[in-house]
């Protein structure tokens, strides 16, 4: 691919078109707002000049409902040689796209599974989509050209490419996507009128739960509306499990001992099926989850306290293979978990010891 044309530099068009000007495709730029587009540019994304004439592909990385009107805009005015989009909703914006009569032969719809809860060009990043799931929805009438530019596309991403039908796509994300971000939404919506010091004791475990409740609302409001049904379904089970849940957890607060032993296995059940479905969570790269050994390091709160753990890391030969940081609240401190393969556990412990990190078990 030598060229492409990125409509709508937020996070995700801009995260593309870094990774594809950072490889040598020309890229460029365009947004309704003019701001995000020169944002983009001055990252390096690409230049804001228009094409001269048609280019290799044309990427739509517009909100849902603004997908099919931009495509059919590209089309008519033969921006490219093919169009992609990147909405996280397949079914609605194809649909939108033949009602109004655009070529669906020269346009492939698709989905990367990765994001951020911040919108914008300020939040992109190239590696973005490094070894993330990149959903491809072809149909038998998509020109196989312009499939293998999108392949070329998720390539130059470092995606790794996974070929669905669009309605079946959206199925699934209802479960894995849009349901979580509803249920991240209602927990976080519980700490936005809970007392101040109940807030404070924040630990990693609501932040890990409530990250994506950060999202933007005008967004998701239009995934949400494009793929209403399947989330209802998953909601309406989940608010079975809730009742039993809630029930078993009165069976809990019960005189009564037998009763107390049923709630006692009813929230186990709860707990164990979350073990259950938790472990079927691919890790890094689509593969199963490794089972990493922690080492537990305590920095202080100065600037470069974590670039100076990372090259103790490297000087110890250890790679890093996924890290998380707890801030403890009013303290000057915090946890930094550094996640290692076992057998390299014990060489970093002994290596960061010596050189006087603080390691704790
Ligand atoms: N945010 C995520 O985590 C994520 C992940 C995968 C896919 N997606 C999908 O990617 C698309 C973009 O999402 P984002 O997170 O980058 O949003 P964003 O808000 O960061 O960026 C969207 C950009 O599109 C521009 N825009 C809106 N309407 C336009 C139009 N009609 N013509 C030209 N430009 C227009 C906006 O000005 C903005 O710069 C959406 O379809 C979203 O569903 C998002
Ligand atoms: O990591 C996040 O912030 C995301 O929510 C990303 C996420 C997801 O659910 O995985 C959100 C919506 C997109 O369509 C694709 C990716």
């Amino acid at each position: 691919m030598r060229s492409a044309l990125v409509l709508g530099t937020g996070l995700i068009g801009t995260s593309i078109a870094l990774a594809l000007s950072g490889r040598g495709v020309r890229v460029h730029l365009a947004d309704r707002d003019p701001d995000q587009r020169r944002t983009a540019a001055a990252l390096g994304a690409g230049t804001e000049e228009p094409p001269e004439g048609p280019v290799d592909l044309a990427v739509a990385a517009v909100p849902p409902a603004h997908v099919a009107a931009a495509l059919g805009g590209l089309q008519a005015r033969g921006a490219a040689r093919g169009y992609m989009d990147v909405a996280s909703v397949k079914g609605g914006p194809r649909r939108e796209l033949t009602a109004a009569g655009g070529d669906l032969r020269a346009y492939l719809g698709t989905h990367p599974m990765a994001g951020r809860e911040r919108s914008g060009p300020l939040a992109a990043t190239a590696d973005l989509f490094e070894g993330r799931p990149w959903v491809l929805t072809p149909t038998p009438e998509t020109d196989t050209e312009v499939l293998n530019q999108v392949l070329e596309l998720v390539s130059l991403c470092r995606a790794v490419p996974v070929v669905m039908d669009a309605d079946a796509h959206d199925r699934a994300v209802g479960l894995v996507s849009h349901t979580p971000q509803l249920v991240s939404s209602l927990l976080a919506a519980r700490l936005a009128s809970a007392e101040e010091t109940a807030v404070r004791l924040s630990g990693q475990g609501i932040r890990d739960v409530t990250r994506i409740a950060a999202s933007d609302a005008g967004m998701w409001i239009d995934i949400l509306s494009a793929n209403p049904g399947p989330v209802a379904d998953i909601l309406s089970e989940f608010a079975v499990d809730l009742d039993e849940t809630v029930r078993a957890l009165r069976a809990l607060e019960s005189a009564d001992e037998v009763k107390r032993a049923e709630g006692a296995a009813g929230v186990e059940g709860v707990l164990r099926r979350g073990n259950a479905g938790r472990e079927r969570v691919p890790g890094k790269h689509g593969a199963a989850p490794a089972a990493y050994e922690t080492v537990a390091v305590l920095i202080s709160d100065r600037p470069g306290e974590l670039a100076r753990i990372f090259a103790d890391a490297g000087r110890a030969g250890v790679n890093v293979e996924d890290v998380r940081i707890e801030h403890a609240t009013g303290r000057q401190a915090g946890l930094v978990q550094l996640m290692v393969q076992p057998a390299s556990a014990p060489v970093l412990t002994a290596s960061l010891r010596e050189r006087g990190w603080s390691i704790r078990q």
